[in-house]
């Protein structure tokens, strides 16, 4: 390989499996994923000499998943599933130093009938629980939980004023208008070996929990008389420096949160001119094109 760099790696993508856990009073528990997994392993051979020795096969990764979900005798959260992936491939096989592994969680709900909670009834919610966690051989480790398709809208409370105006703005400036998103989150915790996870089960549901609603609270403000929103990029601030503020453990919070557009109806005709007149009632909906709005907020770190 002289005067060239290799660099790989193998995977499997999309494992799914669902997993139901029996309680002794006869309710279920239910979890649906979707997992990808990736590893940084010693298999150069397998690139440039034919030479699969030392490939853990996809195949393999596939049935690990299988095998680790049986043996996961206690409801598990999607960090804690990645992390016990993650610690069999760099632990099993000598050749593997780094494991990635993403898992998405199919967003399943108890299903309540006449306000009972069903014992094995379940329908799909919304948004999805996600992770990323990468676990080195050393013990290191990097976990990252999200939140995606978390869509939400408001009918009042937003305007967009005081931006550049040229010669090819048309946009009316507004304080009065609808505010709609999909807000994708992520998140990352401190965490930097695998000896200091909290060992507790529901760790990192609650997390989901908490964060989600400190999204909501500060997209939505009081049930009356809501926040103003002067723009997208400051809701999206606030509402990542509360899940800063008021989660401990969260060391910083990516969010993505579209600006999806609900445009104002008019309609005029030559002999009417007045056919619908937009009065914050009448609006068209669209997907495309959407202003699209990200941004990362981290703690900075002490240097003490
Ligand atoms: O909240 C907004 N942010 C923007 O950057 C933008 N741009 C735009 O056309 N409308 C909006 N709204």
């Amino acid at each position: 390989m002289e005067g060239l760099k290799l660099e790989q790696r193998h995977g499997k993508a999309r494992v799914r499996v669902g997993r139901v856990w029996r309680e002794a009073n006869g309710r279920h528990l239910f979890v649906e994923w979707n997992v990808s997994i990736s590893l940084l392993s010693d298999c150069l051979a397998a690139y440039t000499r034919a030479d699969n020795s030392d490939i853990v096969a996809t195949d393999t990764m596939k049935n690990t998943v299988y095998v680790k979900a049986k043996e996961c005798k206690q409801p598990i959260s999607v960090e804690d599933f990645a992390i016990v992936l993650g610690k069999h491939f760099t632990s099993f096989y000598p050749q593997v130093s780094s494991a990635i592994i993403n898992i998405v969680e199919k967003p399943w709900e108890r299903i309540y009938i006449d306000g009972q909670p069903h014992r094995h009834g379940f329908k799909l919610g919304s948004e999805k629980h996600t992770t990323e966690v990468i676990v080195k051989k050393s013990g290191s480790l990097q976990v990252i939980s999200g939140i995606e398709g978390l869509a939400v809208l408001k009918t009042t409370q937003s305007g967009f004023e005081g931006f550049i105006r040229d010669k090819y703005t048309i946009l009316p400036e507004t304080r009065e208008r609808m505010l709609a998103t999909e807000i994708s989150a992520s998140w990352r915790y401190p965490f930097e070996n695998l000896a200091s996870v909290p060992a507790k089960q529901s760790y990192f549901m609650e997390k989901y929990t908490d964060v989600k609603k400190v999204l909501l609270d500060t997209f939505f403000g009081p049930t009356k008389e809501g926040v103003y929103s002067p723009s997208v990029q400051s809701t999206l601030y606030y509402m990542a420096k509360a899940v800063l503020a008021r989660v401990s453990d969260v060391s910083s919070v990516k969010l993505k949160m579209p600006n999806i557009h609900f445009l104002p109806v008019n309609l005029s005709s030559k002999d009417n001119p007045v056919i619908v007149k937009f009065e914050d009632d009448v609006f068209l909906p669209t997907d495309e094109p959407h202003g699209s709005i990200e941004a990362t907020l981290s703690r900075i770190q002490s240097k003490i």
